[in-house]
């Protein structure tokens, strides 16, 4: 059934997706804040700032009027970074009243966000009442927007409490390149999704500072164990962390150029300044703050998290990166 869907957030991942629900038949609109950015897309049909060499299909529409992308939409997307979340969330429920269809609520975001901890799905439920739309889902897995938009082959997951919303999203997304998967552990998604993040910074600088396949591989398994531990703390089931959006989304952002996440820890790595790092990349860097947040989690948690308070040193407290492996190395032998 053709449906309308809403996508909030015309960067990388925003627009990609938007582009996969116009080809499976849905009408789409997507919302940009920046009126220039729509104009390209709809005149030119691309978005040379996030994905340079991508023609979009002509059927995307985008506007920056948020009511008119949302006006009887039976899905709504969104694709903001974290940071953006509550106040772009709270500007979309503004526009959902009972007037409307109830729409599901999609995320395909990756963070917590800073000094609440919370995840995405709860920051939804919080700004948008639960008699103007149905379930949240989060939209999570290997996935990068370069990849997906030249119809590389990407699986996912669409978790959700509820398992008709879940599938709801995956059968609005199948296709014979993006296949969904879906998952009734909506907290185990999100936080797997955000904590690979942090991993992934330290693959980078691995990376950057010259060191070997066994380094990554050792970051990447003592990562997982890390992110799994605090998030079973935190009501995951364990089982998630081996799914897509676990150790899948780890694998990928911890050994794609595409990463900005990797790409980020590599320049640092090369003894970049973090500043310079944020400056130049021009997208999102989740793993940054997110870093923050599990540092803190962990504390409150008492969870033993090594890695993480390795990366959190440097980012934040100006840590020696190679001071900070040199420490890891020299923790007390323990078993596995
Ligand atoms: N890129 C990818 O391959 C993937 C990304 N993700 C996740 O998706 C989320 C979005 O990432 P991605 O699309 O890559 O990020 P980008 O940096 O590419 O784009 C971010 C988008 O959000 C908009 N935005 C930023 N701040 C605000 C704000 N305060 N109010 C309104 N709009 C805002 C930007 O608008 P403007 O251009 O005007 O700044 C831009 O359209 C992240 O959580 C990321 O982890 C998940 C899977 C894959
Ligand atoms: O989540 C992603 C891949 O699954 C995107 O990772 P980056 O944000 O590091 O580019």
């Amino acid at each position: 059934m053709r449906e309308k869907v809403a996508v909030i957030g015309a960067g990388s991942w925003g627009s990609v997706l938007a582009n996969i629900l116009v080809m499976n038949g849905h009408q789409v609109h997507i919302w940009s804040r920046r009126k220039e950015q729509i104009e390209e897309l709809n005149e030119k049909h691309t978005n040379h700032h996030y994905l340079p060499d991508f023609t979009y299909d002509k059927r995307l529409v985008a506007s920056d009027r948020m009511d008119e992308v949302l006006t009887d939409a039976t899905t709504v997307l969104l694709a903001v970074p974290t940071k953006a979340m509550r106040t772009v969330v709270a500007d979309v429920a503004h526009f959902l009243n009972d007037k409307q269809l109830k729409p599901v609520i999609v995320h395909a975001s990756k963070g917590l966000e800073l000094g609440t901890h919370k995840r995405i799905s709860e920051i939804i439920e919080e700004e948008v009442a639960q008699e103007n739309r149905a379930g949240v889902v989060a939209l999570s897995g290997p996935s990068h927007a370069e990849e997906v938009a030249k119809k590389d082959i990407t699986l996912v997951t669409a978790a959700a409490v509820d398992l008709k919303d879940a599938k709801k999203v995956q059968h609005l997304f199948m296709n014979n390149y993006f296949r969904v998967y879906t998952n009734t552990d909506i907290i185990g998604v999100e936080l797997g999704a955000a904590f690979k993040n942090i991993i992934a910074l330290g693959a980078g600088a691995l990376h950057g500072l010259g060191y070997g396949d066994d380094a990554k591989a050792a970051l990447m398994t003592r990562g997982l164990a890390e992110i799994a531990r605090l998030g079973i703390a935190l009501g995951a089931d364990p089982l998630t962390f081996i799914g897509l959006s676990g150790v899948g989304d780890l694998i990928v952002t911890c050994t794609s150029v595409h990463s900005r996440n990797w790409r980020a820890g590599d320049q640092l790595g090369q003894g970049e300044a973090l500043s310079d790092v944020i400056q130049n990349m021009g997208m999102v860097i989740e793993g940054l703050s997110t870093t923050k947040a599990a540092y803190e989690l962990a504390m409150q948690q008492k969870i033993d998290m090594p890695i993480t308070t390795a990366i959190y040193q440097v980012l934040y407290e100006g840590k020696n990166i190679k001071q900070a492996i040199s420490d890891l190395m020299q923790r007390e032998g323990r078993s596995e």
